[in-house]
């Protein structure tokens, strides 16, 4: 028989300071249109999506959060938004009117604040997911000595502060710390007078390249010193040196050596995790050559220049998470005679069973294992790089929830001489 409609509102930056929506609304609609296509998911419904383009601007999300909300049809959840800084007023607002809503690219950690966001979810992880590897590895190499800078950020500040919190836990010391706003040259000189050895770098991309330029002009780098820093920059950042004054070799030797950590966004999935045996050799050839062909049709299209591609499994599992959940609330309302078509912005009933249904999410989507914390954050592997003659090398993937740290290389340091995280006082003969 004919389908009946459902609707939900969609809020996507195209344009502005993360354009993320280029990305991700493709593989929002992708992901919708599979979940219509799935008899067992609201059989009876077509699930429509009416997506808005906020500019990343939080003022301009919230005039489409009204247009959503002051136009027929009722919407009955949110997807999105993607910029942090819209997620904070329309994440606020939005549970006004009873909505979930789910959010595919806002990393902010103050988003974790259930007060202030009492319906948000989001399967693009917090910043603050970085922390439990830093810590790891920190552990894993004995210092229990580190420094920190930080461009004057909120969300920077935040990760920050849980950073701290995790390492007093481990029993660590964070016992250099310098900020900049603007400029950061002063601050790296300051790092050097307090003899950092182990630092961890949040700024931006394009701070980045003046923190690197003046760390190579305090011979601050690798392997006597040892950044950790943001892995979602782009893959050559270090290369764009105008506005500094050190040469591309400078800037190689400074950048040489350091880690990054950066959420997982694709599935890694591992053939290993396979059970039969035979199962594995296919799966391997077949994950080889897909993620050849990925590689390839990304290179041939440019896709990693569209902003957002990497964000892209986020969405499609964000569509699949709320589908699900909606499934399954409308399961229990038909049961009670009830329906989604009857939700409405001023009842709170269905918005708390909508929600009760996103906290038990767990499947395997294209970005990975989908689970939300219950602050409605996203769990997710962590991926570890480390920069080998100008290129990034993985050198480990850390799961956080099970503890387990996959280590791809055993050697980090030349000759095996491992960075210490202070000054060694020679003891006397
Ligand atoms: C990894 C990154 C680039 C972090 O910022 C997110 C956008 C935001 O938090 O505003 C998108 N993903």
């Amino acid at each position: 028989g004919l389908l009946k409609n459902l609707y939900i509102g969609g809020i996507f930056p195209l344009n502005g300071s993360w354009a993320g929506g280029r990305g991700c609304l493709p593989a929002a609609l992708m992901a919708l249109h599979a979940v219509n296509e799935r008899a067992d998911i609201l059989p009876g419904y077509r699930l429509n999506m009416v997506a808005l383009n906020s500019e990343c601007k939080p003022g301009l999300g919230m005039a489409k959060l009204y247009q959503l909300l002051y136009n027929d049809p009722v919407k009955i959840m949110l997807l999105g938004p993607g910029c942090s800084t819209v997620s904070t007023f329309v994440g606020q607002a939005a549970w006004m009117w009873n909505l979930v809503v789910l959010s595919y690219g806002s990393s902010s950690p103050a988003l974790s604040n259930k007060a202030r966001f009492p319906s948000f979810f989001r399967t693009h992880p917090s910043a603050t997911i970085h922390n439990p590897t830093r810590v790891k590895l920190f552990k894993m190499f004995n210092w229990t000595r580190i420094a920190t800078l930080q461009d004057t950020h909120e969300v920077f500040t935040s990760t920050m502060e849980d950073l701290e919190e995790r390492c007093k836990q481990a029993g660590i010391e964070i016992a250099v710390r310098a900020n900049f706003l603007g400029d950061p040259v002063d601050a790296v000189r300051n790092l050097k007078k307090q003899d950092a050895r182990i630092i961890v770098g949040l700024f931006y991309e394009d701070k980045a390249t003046k923190v690197f330029c003046q760390a190579y002009k305090e011979k601050l780098f690798y392997p006597r010193h040892v950044w950790f820093i943001l892995g979602w920059y782009s893959d050559n950042w270090y290369t764009n040196v105008n506005g500094t004054n050190c040469t591309l070799e400078e800037m190689k030797a400074a950048v040489e050596g350091h880690f990054t950590t950066e959420g997982v966004m694709r599935s890694l999935y591992r053939a290993d995790q396979i059970v039969s045996g035979e199962v594995v050799e296919t799966v391997l050839k077949n994950m080889n050559e897909s993620i050849k062909n990925a590689e390839r049709i990304e290179k041939d299209h440019q896709l990693s220049e569209v902003v957002g591609f990497q964000e892209a499994p986020l969405a499609y599992d964000a569509v699949w998470a709320l589908a699900l959940a909606l499934n399954k609330t409308q399961t229990a309302l038909q049961r009670r005679g009830k329906s989604l078509e009857e939700f409405n912005y001023t009842s709170n009933e269905m918005m708390i069973e909508i929600s009760q249904a996103l906290n038990d999410t767990n499947f395997m989507g294209a970005s990975g294992q989908v689970i939300f914390n219950d602050k409605g954050d996203r769990i997710s592997w962590v991926q570890i790089e480390q920069m080998k003659g100008g290129r990034y090398e993985r050198v480990g993937v850390y799961d956080s929830m099970k503890d387990n740290l996959l280590l791809d290389a055993q050697e980090f340091w030349p000759n095996n001489r491992k960075p210490e995280d202070r000054k060694i006082i020679q003891k006397e003969m």
